[in-house]
């Protein structure tokens, strides 16, 4: 299972938890899940109270708070120093959001509080694009795990550019990386897997399906095929047909 910040989590989908019809199928899409982490944003749990906390508290699964809708390096510190205070734990999802209509990273700000915030003890989840380069500046930021975007957040459009995602992993084999937002069905979570990342990140997908708990399950299954296909070392896709059946024994017309 993957290990993030030397904790190991107990399974690879990582579950938001905003836009849920109600609280309890928010708690039965965890739970006929497994999802291994819960992200939680400060602005929800400053509306929903101490409910909501209550909720996610019985879960018992890591927490990981996040800073959505933070546009700016100061807004993105100090939400982050807020959800430590709140969420009592130093994970924080890092997102500072470059553009108000595609919500992508802002790479330069990024970058930016990373630094701050791991020079101060926080434990940072970059919720990044797929460039090798902004990569890189982020681990020399101190950040020891990495999430590229899938897709923007909330389309459910699967991956945009898997080539980019295949040459990220390639290029940082020993980080974990978690696909972050923009999956909308399990086959994408499976293809994620297959890829050799370690885990996924996704909300809008199980949250606003017309059956939470299920899609929620789905997406583990898939996670699971997607895992057991990479470790099974997958033959390596031909132009040629090949036949799969042995010539021998053919019956040979005249
Ligand atoms: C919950 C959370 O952190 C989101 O910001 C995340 O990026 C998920 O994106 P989707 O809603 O597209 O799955």
């Amino acid at each position: 299972m993957p290990v993030f910040y030397e904790t190991e989590i107990a399974s690879p989908l990582m579950l938001g938890t905003a836009l849920y019809p109600s609280p309890d199928v928010l708690a039965d899409a965890f739970r006929r899940s497994g999802a291994g982490v819960a992200t939680v944003s400060l602005r929800r749990e400053s509306a929903g109270g101490g409910d909501f906390w209550e909720l996610i508290r019985e879960l018992d699964i890591p927490v990981l708070p996040n800073t959505a809708g933070c546009h700016s390096v100061r807004e993105a510190v100090t939400t982050a120093h807020m959800a430590r205070e709140v969420f009592d734990t130093d994970w924080i999802k890092l997102e500072v959001i470059g553009h108000a209509d595609t919500l992508q990273p802002d790479p330069f700000g990024l970058v930016e509080a990373a630094r701050i915030l791991s020079e101060d003890g926080f434990r940072v989840f970059p919720y990044t694009t797929e460039d090798g380069v902004l990569a890189g500046k982020l681990l020399d930021a101190g950040c020891e795990v990495l999430m590229p975007w899938g897709a923007p957040i909330g389309t459910g459009r699967g991956l945009m550019n898997p080539y980019g995602l295949r040459t990220l992993r390639a290029q940082f084999p020993e980080v974990p990386m978690v696909v972050d937002a923009g999956l909308g069905l399990p086959s994408h979570a499976a293809q994620v897997m297959e890829m050799g990342f370690d885990a996924v990140l996704l909300n809008t997908a199980v949250a606003q399906a017309g059956d939470p708990a299920a899609m929620a399950e789905g997406f583990a299954l898939a996670l699971r095929a997607g895992k057991l296909a990479y470790d099974a070392d997958p033959m390596e896709p031909r132009d040629m047909a090949q036949p799969s059946t042995p010539l021998m024994g053919l019956a040979v017309l005249e």
